[in-house]
């Protein structure tokens, strides 16, 4: 316990996990809600880059609101006390669940988890950002089976322009191509979240950076529905067209969410998009990074499929790496 680092007004209880760039351990507020706390490792504070990412996911996290982007309630954006409080998941990352568990979710469940996710996406293309990094290691799924994208370090508004990154399992043909990303590669990176949940595989395979890169570019996955066929021609077709190698011929996320949920059999409801007040308990500085000044908090709004309390609650409580590629 007395290695935890100190951050004032938590009590760090356990260590949760660790990425790349911090440490997660599970907290105490003062007011007792249990939180996960990350906190950037030195080495990301030592390199501007990635002191500079960890303040952008900091800074996004607290803007956006959406009950299927992870919440923060509190963060610092920059310098040796930087940290960020996030909604805790005692189940861990998709990935880790996924791991632990050995099989297959059962198809409700993953559609209900990419309908989240798409959803979350819809939200982001709608303000004009790209999330960037999609992947199963940046999904949290609570108790009742509602998924949560978390991980907005890479992320960006398209209009201030930002630094095209990605994790080369999940990455669209034109980023390879150094075209840069859009609302269109999260699309992409979507697919391959489809054939990972709904087949137990990665349509695309490499021990290398370069293998991956020609596996993408050129070759085309056998249909959702040959691999399981308890898939349905339609939700098959849609991955296939999420992974459409050009972009303009992919869905918007915002399709891809109405097609998951007719497949659930509900409904789809329009989305509403409106502007509220002030983040709760923001302590982030202002932004210096290579990501521009914050605009105001946006929350949403779902009639029906999505629980708007979940949103609007203040109370809420080395070698090459096959995840990451950055330039
Ligand atoms: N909100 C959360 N609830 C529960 N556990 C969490 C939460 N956030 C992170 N963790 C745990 O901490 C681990 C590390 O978190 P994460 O992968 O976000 O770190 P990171 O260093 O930012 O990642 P990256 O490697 O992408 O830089 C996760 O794998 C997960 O086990």
């Amino acid at each position: 316990m007395s290695d935890f680092p100190t951050i004032p007004g938590y009590t760090l209880r356990q260590f949760l996990g660790r990425g790349n760039t911090s440490q997660v351990y599970l907290a105490v507020d003062r007011q007792g809600r249990e939180v996960a706390l990350k906190v950037p490792l030195q080495s990301t504070l030592r390199v501007k880059e990635a002191a500079e990412r960890f303040g952008n996911e900091v800074r996004l996290t607290l803007q956006f609101r959406h009950p299927h982007l992870i919440r923060a309630d509190a963060g610092t954006a920059f310098g040796p006390q930087a940290f960020l409080a996030l909604s805790y998941y005692p189940d861990g990352a998709l990935n880790e669940q996924l791991a632990q568990q050995g099989q297959l979710l059962e198809q409700p469940a993953a559609l209900r988890i990419l309908a989240d996710l798409a959803s979350a996406l819809a939200y982001l293309h709608h303000l004009g950002a790209v999330h960037q990094d999609l992947k199963a290691h940046n999904v949290y799924v609570d108790p009742h089976g509602r998924a949560a994208l978390g991980d907005l370090g890479n992320a960006y508004f398209v209009a201030q322009g930002g630094q095209v990154s990605g994790s080369p399992y999940y990455m669209a043909p034109e980023i390879y191509h150094g075209e840069g990303s859009s609302a269109a590669s999260d699309v992409y990176s979507l697919g391959i979240l489809m054939y990972e949940l709904l087949s137990g595989e990665r349509p695309y395979q490499g021990n290398t950076y370069e293998e991956l890169m020609i596996s993408h570019l050129t070759r085309f996955p056998a249909p959702l529905n040959h691999l399981n066929p308890a898939v349905s021609r339609s939700i098959s077709r849609l991955a296939s067209q999420a992974l459409a190698k050009r972009p303009g011929e992919r869905p918007s996320a915002d399709d891809v969410r109405r097609a998951l949920l007719r497949a659930l059999g509900e409904t789809p409801q329009d989305e509403v998009y409106e502007e509220d007040g002030p983040p709760p308990e923001e302590t982030a500085k202002p932004v210096v990074g290579r990501h521009g000044p914050a605009q105001p908090r946006l929350p949403f709004h779902c009639s029906k499929a999505a629980p708007a309390e979940t949103a609007d609650d203040p109370k809420r409580g080395a070698g090459w790496n096959p995840f990451k590629r950055r330039r």
